[in-house]
């Protein structure tokens, strides 16, 4: 299988705080690639590196096989211009429709200046995401499970070919997060964009992960398809399995005390 991205030693503090401390992490191509972990942990520094928001202390990120610290400014640009990352709170401009919202990449990343062009683009991508006629929109007109699929339709907009989400669901109701994880498994495979998610819907990953890489004190702990996760000996993997799933021991005492 191919890899898109190859991690290997990645460290990252912040002060005496050690959050990523050896991160050794293969990312396939047109896979849906899953990353879970207790609160804390370091998920978030770990998408923000490999995205270039955050610096990396130590150790490498290759892209198709080139280390991205090796890479000239042009060629560095041009690299990043292949991510796309869906931040947790969707982070739309407040002040502007969703049109201009979802315009912006277009204008400013790929320099589209065409309006007829956009307008389309827009249109195309708001119908990706079920939100057809709500162009000229403001954010705060919207729910919260709006303003997620405008966000996504943005960044969806200048067709990267590697997603990074960010919590997509967090915040959502049962129903909205399941129709935000099929539209991530959608975008991979009818666009065939690798998708690297990270998320406390430990269930929805596991129904739309190809792969789950398990984050805790600073490495991967463990990495495999969902079925080999749930199968796994680790024992915080496992400790943290068992929460995440539905507690049907506190479940039965409370239907005792209910009785
Ligand atoms: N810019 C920053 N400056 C200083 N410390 C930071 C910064 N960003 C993150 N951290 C620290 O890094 C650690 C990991 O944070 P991170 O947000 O990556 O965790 P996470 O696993 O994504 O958590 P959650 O699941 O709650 O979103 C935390 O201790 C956090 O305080």
């Amino acid at each position: 299988m191919a890899k898109i991205i190859h991690i290997s030693g990645l460290k990252k503090r912040f002060g005496a705080n050690i959050v990523l401390d050896g991160i050794d992490l293969d990312f396939e191509a047109k896979k849906v690639t899953a990353i879970i972990g207790q609160s804390g942990t370091g998920k978030s520094v770990l998408l923000k590196t490999v995205n270039g928001i955050l610096q990396a202390d130590e150790g490498s990120i290759a892209l198709d096989g080139k280390p991205m610290e090796a890479m000239e400014e042009k060629e560095l640009l041009e690299a990043r211009r292949r991510f796309g990352y869906l931040f947790q709170n969707a982070a739309l401009f407040d002040s502007m429709t969703v049109e201009q919202n979802i315009a912006f990449p277009l204008r400013e990343m790929l320099g589209i200046k065409d309006r007829k062009k956009i307008r389309e683009r827009v249109r195309e991508m708001l119908s990706w995401v079920d939100l057809e006629g709500i162009e000229k929109k403001f954010p705060a007109e919207l729910s919260g499970g709006m303003r997620k699929r405008v966000g996504f339709a943005r960044t969806l907009a200048p067709e990267p070919d590697i997603l990074l989400f960010d919590e997509p669901t967090t915040g959502l109701d049962p129903v909205l997060s399941e129709s935000i994880n099929e539209l991530i498994s959608r975008v991979n495979r009818e666009l065939g964009m690798t998708c690297i998610v990270i998320s406390h819907d430990i269930a929805g990953m596991f129904a739309y992960a190809d792969t789950i890489a398990f984050l805790a004190d600073g490495k991967i702990a463990a990495k495999g398809k969902p079925g080999e996760l749930a199968r796994s000996n680790h024992p915080v993997l496992r400790k943290f399995l068992e929460y995440s799933f539905t507690n049907f021991d506190a479940y039965e005492d409370n239907q005792c005390r209910d009785s």
